[in-house]
């Protein structure tokens, strides 16, 4: 089931999101278990209301305390109008010595006025306080429109309850491997059992003051005739009987005809005229342009100006910012919200993972800018596979997105981590810090990673390799850090309090787990380099254990095809211990005239490119298959530009394939090898599905180096779908 609020004590409890105006008064109050209750209960605060009974005792008519609800107008709350904020969704809320006040400017106001009100009753005593508060951003929640696994039923029902806790108002369903909501089954009805739970989401939704809209994703194949017209309109019907209200349609990641601006803006147009302004019961139309960032639009093309134009104005364009994965500022805003002709509705590519899908982003949400509240339309985070892993970086957009200027992304994520695990918040604080970065990515979307410990690895790190001394300080504090990895890792892999939570992670704290052993052997090695030859040893022994226990953790968990493999600590932990590893074993081998392997990480391959966003993909190795992990991004890859795989060694090879997203690739692109550095030989590519996929007859060859070139003499467009070798 899902989880409620865990026990705050006073000092430490702030409400969320972070409230506009909030005055705590010296004193607090027990709730008595009698009071009188004034509502208009089948008014326009009925939400508010059940809400409020799920909370508080059954009352009882007689009793001197009084608690009324009500939306701006009732008779109920007529004497509070004057307090009562003038903007949607907002709320005055009271909690005097006998009586509480929940005034809404409107329904959803009056409903958040009781979540946060909830709030308040975990406390051991309930305080005097003054709330006026109201939303920033008009539409705050999440796009469930990642690639992978969608998210499960029992995983969106949490999510929802999470969502009216949190004051998010919208969800939109659209995973982009949900086969009815994409090509080519999005003409279909959902089988009854997905229909009844998609009825049962919308239910849900509903409760917990959640606008459910659902997301088609026609664009790949929709004809723009009156047959697939009327598909679509068919296909909204249906949604529309199992309760849905809210409705997307979106042109993102796709070709061909259904890309062209001025029939996506006659559909929508129409759906508006003939659907959604007909029912009357339907929120505003949201669409997702196939323009959907700075870095991919082309604006003398007039895309986005013919959609700014033809487009009804009610209608919201999402956008993801200046480029797919980018955080949000002035900037951003001043450019498309003129060619949108309206504000646009925020898609924030955060914290989906699924072009990173071997990292797990538990960090804090930080460089959105904090003056913008007037620039956005909508803000929603498209998140990780992992829903409740999700959970701390949505906790922190609900925060963000509802009050934007008093917005603390590091007070706000230590709050998330709270309010995800109450009772093992430290050790989960522990994980998230070091699981924070994405690792080499085609998007080039890096973010900070074990911050707090970065000072000590520095110092030990430089320390150690420039003076060949310990920093004792440093020591000490990494060693102690390494002894909480330990100790977290376990406690969170058996902790009872989120079982989906640590379902999701397990792969995850088991190797930084093992981070952590790591860690602590290194440390080790350091003390005893120079001192003590047998200790050394046998931590040195030790540390490769670990090295091979965290490489068979990433090669036999989460083998996906993209990304695969579990990462943990992978920017600045891991790397300063190999580092470490490294240094040490330099300063026993010459202490000992010895001659150990002082290779951390077995890596044989080396990639690199003058193609910057080549040059950005990581290189991978499982056994002997090596590849470079592909870019979802559009490479522009300049003439003459070329890439390189360098072998620490000459290594036989057995195969290699390549794929570029383009049918007559050998026309682009040369591919090269060298025995020796100097002759390069050119490999003809041979089609093998007859699409954008090639291979080089490279069977039994030597080979130290492989290149790639584009030989066109102009810059070429190409994906970088699959570039890969296995060795004899
Ligand atoms: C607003 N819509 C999107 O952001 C679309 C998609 C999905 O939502 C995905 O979750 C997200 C981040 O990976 N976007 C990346 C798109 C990558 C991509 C790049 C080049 C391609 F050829 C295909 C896909």
């Amino acid at each position: 089931g899902c989880l409620s609020l865990g026990m705050l004590s006073a000092q430490e409890f702030h409400l969320q999101p972070t409230p506009q105006v909030y005055e705590t008064l010296q004193d607090s109050i027990v709730l008595p278990d009698a009071y009188r209750f004034s509502a208009d209960v089948e008014g326009a605060a009925s939400d508010a209301v059940r809400l409020l009974g799920t909370l508080l005792p059954d009352h009882q008519e007689k009793a001197d305390f009084r608690i009324t609800v009500g939306v701006k107008g009732d008779k109920a709350v007529r004497k509070y109008t004057r307090l009562i904020p003038s903007k949607a969704e907002g709320y005055y809320l009271k909690v005097g010595k006998n009586e509480i006040v929940i005034a809404g400017a409107d329904a959803r106001g009056a409903y958040y006025g009781v979540q946060t009100l909830a709030q308040l009753l975990t406390l051991p005593k309930l305080p005097l306080v003054e709330v006026t508060d109201y939303p920033d951003i008009p539409y705050r929640g999440v796009v469930e429109g990642f690639y992978g696994t969608p998210w499960s039923h029992e995983a969106r029902l949490c999510q929802l309850e999470f969502y009216g806790r949190n004051k998010m108002n919208v969800y939109l369903y659209g995973p982009k491997d949900d086969p009815y909501h994409s090509t080519p089954n999005w003409r279909k009805p959902y089988p009854e059992r997905e229909a009844a739970q998609l009825k049962e989401l919308v239910d849900k939704a509903k409760e917990n003051n959640v606008i459910f809209y659902w997301a088609i994703h026609p664009g790949q194949d929709i004809k723009w005739n009156d047959e697939d017209r009327q598909n679509l309109l068919n296909k909204f019907e249906k949604m529309y009987q199992l309760g849905v209200r809210g409705f997307a349609v979106f042109f993102d990641d796709i070709s061909g005809e259904g890309t062209k601006a001025d029939k996506q803006a006659d559909l929508l147009n129409y759906l508006d005229d003939h659907f959604v302004k007909v029912k009357g019961d339907v929120e505003p139309l949201i669409m997702c342009p196939t323009e959907y960032n700075k870095a991919w639009s082309n604006v003398k093309g007039g895309y986005l100006t013919t959609l700014g134009e033809k487009l009804n104005k009610g209608i919201q364009i999402m956008w993801t910012g200046n480029s797919v994965i980018a955080t949000i500022d002035r900037e951003t805003m001043d450019f498309i919200n003129p060619l949108l002709k309206r504000k646009a509705y925020i898609w924030w590519n955060f914290p989906v993972s699924d072009y990173v899908r071997d990292h797990l982003l538990m960090g804090p949400v930080y460089g959105n800018a904090l003056d913008i509240k007037d620039e956005m339309e909508g803000f929603v985070s498209n998140p990780m596979e992992h829903a409740e892993a999700s959970k701390i970086a949505l906790y922190s957009v609900a925060d963000y997105a509802w009050n934007l200027s008093d917005y603390d992304s590091d007070l706000s994520w230590k709050r998330a981590i709270k309010d995800l695990m109450p009772q093992h918040a430290a050790y989960l604080e522990t994980f998230a810090a070091h699981n924070s970065d994405l690792g080499a990515n085609g998007h080039r979307f890096r973010r900070e990673e074990s911050v707090a410990l970065q000072p000590a690895l520095e110092a030990l790190l430089s320390t150690y390799e420039k003076q060949h001394i310990i920093d004792e300080d440093a020591w000490r504090q990494v060693n102690e850090e390494c002894c909480k990895i330990v100790t977290a890792s376990d406690i969170l892999s058996v902790s009872q309090e989120n079982q989906p939570f640590i379902a999701e992670i397990t792969p995850w704290l088991m190797q930084f787990k093992l981070v952590g052993q790591y860690g602590e052997a290194v440390l080790q090695m350091m003390r005893w380099a120079v001192t003590d030859k047998t200790g050394f040893e046998t931590a040195y022994e030790h540390a490769k254990s670990l090295q091979l226990l965290m490489y068979k953790v990433d090669t036999s968990y989460n083998q996906n095809p993209y990304q695969p493999g579990i990462k943990s600590g992978s920017k600045v932990l891991l790397p300063t211990f190999y580092a470490l590893f490294e240094a040490s074993v330099g300063l026993y081998n010459q202490a000992y005239q010895a001659a150990l392997d002082t290779r951390a990480v077995y890596m044989p391959y080396t990639w690199n490119s003058d193609v910057p966003q080549l040059a950005a993909l990581p290189v991978l190795r499982k056994g002997k298959m090596g590849n470079v992990s592909p870019s979802n991004e559009v490479i522009r890859w300049q003439a003459g530009g070329e890439a390189l795989l360098m072998m620490d060694q000459m290594r036989t090879l057995k195969s290699l394939t390549v794929d570029l997203g383009i049918a007559d690739a050998p026309k682009f692109i040369r591919l090269e090898i060298t025995a020796d550095g100097q002759r390069w030989e050119a490999i003809p590519l041979q089609p093998v599905n007859g699409k954008t996929r090639f291979k080089a007859e490279v069977e039994g060859r030597n080979v130290q180096k492989i290149r790639l070139t584009n030989i066109t003499g102009q810059e070429q467009k190409v994906y970088f779908k699959q570039f890969g070798f296995e060795e004899k």
